[in-house]
């Protein structure tokens, strides 16, 4: 099986990039490491503290924020990050040729379960014509990205990647500590019979949303003529993994009762990368209105809703919008 260097050198990845991405990767081994130990590892359960989201922080959440941005700021590929789990952007070094975004835990409600958690990261160019740490510099459309990917601390630790090629599945191997890969390009088939939405906010969803859900659940007899199953993970990075493996439709839309908050998932470092692998396997992502890559940022920690998956289901539901 390829190692994980090899794979990006044949992909023409730029050195510094490749060595950004090992810096990562890094990282995510240590997280992985932790998570595997659990209870031993004395990270599970909260802290006191909030995020500027005002979420309780999980201990996991803060270790391996710090376990990122320690190593990020010290290599000398970063000009900036970006986290979840930091209020504003963090200077790395001047005239470094990237920034990288990150969202060091996804999934924390699942951390004390021992359910399915992750990190999701991307990577875009830096700005030479604003500051280093302004919040300008990750003021820029998903579709700048040269990198977006995710680490699945699973049975096993899956990395899901891609650099503006295939999405490409790696898993880790801790016989030698690297990354191999295991699925040289994945493709989301285009048609699906399986959903996945957290049920519980149906009252709160437009109208459109409440009929395109009712339709599905409606089975044989309803005007889709079929059964559609349903699956939620509670963590982004668990449910688009299984649609990249093996089709589906992911929806996280706004609720009508928090006018504020245009849907819960963060565009930065949530629905871009994950429309990013999701659009390289032949999927589609969307907000219902517009393609999220394609969504000009207004704020570090904007808010927008996601409409995912399999395209021929994505493009029904969008027509009904
Ligand atoms: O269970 P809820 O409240 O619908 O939220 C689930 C969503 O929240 C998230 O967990 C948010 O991510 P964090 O764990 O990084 O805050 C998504 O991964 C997931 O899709
Ligand atoms: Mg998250
Ligand atoms: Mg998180």
């Amino acid at each position: 099986m390829q190692r994980l260097i090899p794979t990006l050198r044949a992909d023409n990845v730029p050195l510094e990039l490749i060595m950004l991405i090992r810096t990562i990767l890094a990282a995510s081994k240590e997280i992985a490491f932790r998570v595997n130990q659990g209870a031993l590892s004395g990270v599970l359960g909260s802290t006191l503290d909030e995020n500027i989201q005002g979420e309780t922080q999980k201990k996991l959440d803060v270790l391996s924020n710090q376990l990122l941005k320690d190593m990020l700021l010290s290599s000398p590929d970063v000009r900036a990050i970006a986290s979840e789990e930091e209020d504003d952007v963090v200077k790395g070094q001047d005239g470094a040729p990237y920034i990288v975004a990150f969202d060091p835990l996804d999934g924390s409600s699942n951390i004390d379960i021992n359910g399915q958690i992750g990190t999701i990261f991307t990577i875009y160019p830096a700005r030479d014509d604003v500051a280093a740490d302004s919040p300008l510099q990750f003021s820029q459309p998903g579709k700048n990205q040269v990198c977006a990917g995710y680490v699945l601390y699973g049975p096993s630790t899956l990395l899901v990647m891609t650099t503006g090629g295939p999405t490409r599945q790696y898993t880790l191997d801790r016989t030698h500590g690297g990354y191999l890969l295991t699925k040289a390009e994945l493709s989301i088939p285009a048609q699906t019979s399986e959903f996945s939405i957290n049920m519980s906010n149906f009252h709160r969803w437009d109208q459109p949303i409440k009929d395109y859900i009712s339709e599905l659940q409606a089975g044989t007899e309803g005007s889709r003529e079929r059964q559609f199953n349903m699956r939620w993970n509670g963590a982004m990075v668990g449910d688009v993994h299984r649609i990249l493996s093996r089709g589906g439709i992911f929806l996280y839309p706004a609720n009508t009762d928090e006018p504020t908050k245009p849907g819960k998932l963060r565009l930065l470092y949530e629905a871009n990368p994950m429309a990013m692998l999701v659009e390289q396997a032949d999927g589609l992502a969307s907000t219902g209105t517009d393609r999220i890559l394609d969504i000009q940022p207004s704020e570090l920690h904007q808010r927008v809703p996601v409409i995912t998956g399999s395209k021929e289901e994505v493009d029904y539901l969008l027509k009904t919008l």
